[in-house]
């Protein structure tokens, strides 16, 4: 179903459904992204992510299939220290301008919780078969 202007207006910035991992997120401004570019997409959204997790945005399965359209730094961290604007960074890899209107979806989001992490120099780091081999090193 084509969604009306109207419907648009009254679209929630961010709804989730039951059974869903991921909330879906809406812009709130008008943006049109030209093929092989990106652009930074408002969504009116400020979170207070509780200590301990943080919310990734990912891109929607039906705009990369359909538009070849999603999120240049997938996924995006929303730390729980941030307080400013959440922002999406739509990149558009299809042909066609993608233009965005409020309250498109245009990402989703997860919350996951996160381990805090912690460096401090030592004296050495413990031996393995693997070693420094990486990039294929196995076959
Ligand atoms: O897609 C994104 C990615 C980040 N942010 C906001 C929330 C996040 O907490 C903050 C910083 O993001 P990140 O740590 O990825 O950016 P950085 O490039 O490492 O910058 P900083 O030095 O500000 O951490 O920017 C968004 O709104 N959308």
């Amino acid at each position: 179903m084509k969604r009306t202007e109207a419907a648009r207006r009254l679209a929630p910035p961010a709804y989730a459904t039951e059974g869903s991992a991921g909330a879906d997120l809406a812009a709130c401004e008008s943006v049109v992204v030209p093929p092989g570019e990106w652009r930074a997409v408002a969504t009116g959204i400020f979170l207070e992510i509780p200590r301990g997790y943080e919310i990734q945005l990912r891109p929607r399965s039906g705009l990369a299939l359909r538009r070849g359209v999603t999120l240049l730094n997938a996924p995006g961290t929303i730390d729980s220290d941030y307080r400013g604007e959440v922002k999406v960074l739509v990149v558009n890899h299809g042909r066609e301008p993608f233009r965005i209107a409020p309250g498109d979806r245009i990402a989703q989001m997860v919350l996951q919780p996160v381990v805090v992490m912690n460096f401090e120099e030592g004296g050495g780091l413990s031996e393995t078969e693997r070693g420094s081999g990486g990039f294929g090193s196995t076959g």
